[in-house]
């Protein structure tokens, strides 16, 4: 387990192509060392931001998008192509521009799915193919994502892991449904802690005002059950990637005086 930083941005634009940038380098470096690269992507204003980023960035085809699987931390479980999916918003910002291999994209199932409408069942099936991705050098259950990205909200939840939710308990599933979620709509499949947790680095993205108490809580030492994004870790690195409205609040010592 990684100790947290922060790198800060000047504004949320910046943050997106500066995280699309870092994304890029990454993906390309593990597919030197490994051959194959994976992602988890988050929903979220500045988390479909950075995939549009991603999309236009001038060195976006030094990876070779064919080598890549691509995961998510949650979904809305709502019918397949519904604008507020999270799968569905990624694929019009990313996937559908770069060529992925569609037996290496995963997303989570949608409510007209091969489960229908019934969401533990679902998430049941999510875990099933995280465990089948799994090697035996992963020790998990999930595979050792190269890069897991989550945004964070307003109430510090990351993925769909909401303060007080039982979903912030599970130590052995890799995926678990989610009911009556605070945000719209309330019920989603999430990854959670033990999954994020294989992750090489986990990436918080936040930009806004609105997510700077967040934000200073998760780097305060808060406990995960009041605010989930204290709660995650990357096993290599843990980076919280910020503008600076959402950096107004940080602890001391946590970003370099530098950036702020
Ligand atoms: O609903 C969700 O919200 C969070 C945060 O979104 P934001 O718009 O406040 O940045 C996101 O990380 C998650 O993937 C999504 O399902």
């Amino acid at each position: 387990m990684s100790a947290p930083s922060a790198v800060v941005h000047h504004d949320s634009s910046l943050l997106a192509k500066a995280t699309a940038a870092r994304a890029v380098t990454r993906l390309v470096d593990a597919q030197s060392a490994r051959g194959s690269a994976s992602i988890v992507l988050t929903g979220g204003g500045i988390g479909i931001a950075v995939l549009a980023e991603l999309a236009r960035a001038p060195a976006r085809d030094a990876v070779d998008w064919r080598r890549l699987d691509v995961w998510w931390g949650d979904e809305r479980f709502l019918p397949a192509g519904d604008s507020e999916r999270n799968e569905t918003q990624a694929r019009s910002a990313l996937l559908d521009h770069i060529g992925a291999d569609p037996d290496r994209v995963h997303p989570m199932p949608a409510s007209d799915g091969p489960d229908g409408a019934d969401p533990e069942r679902a998430a049941e099936r999510y875990a099933a193919e995280l465990a089948r991705a799994a090697r035996p050098e992963d020790h998990a259950d999930a595979p050792s994502f190269d890069v897991c990205m989550l945004g964070i909200g307003p109430d510090a939840h990351v993925a769909s892991l909401f303060p007080e939710q039982p979903a912030l308990y599970e130590q052995e599933r890799t995926a678990v449904a989610v009911h009556g979620a605070p945000k719209p709509p309330p019920t989603r499949i999430s990854l959670t802690f033990p999954a994020i947790g294989a992750a090489r680095e986990v990436w918080l993205i936040a930009s806004g005002e609105g997510k700077a108490d967040a934000v200073r809580l998760a780097l305060s030492g808060a406990g995960p059950t009041q605010i989930p994004a204290a709660g995650v870790r990357g096993r290599s690195r843990t980076l919280f990637l910020l503008d600076r409205d959402a950096a107004a609040r940080l602890p001391e010592g946590i970003a370099a005086p530098g950036q702020l």
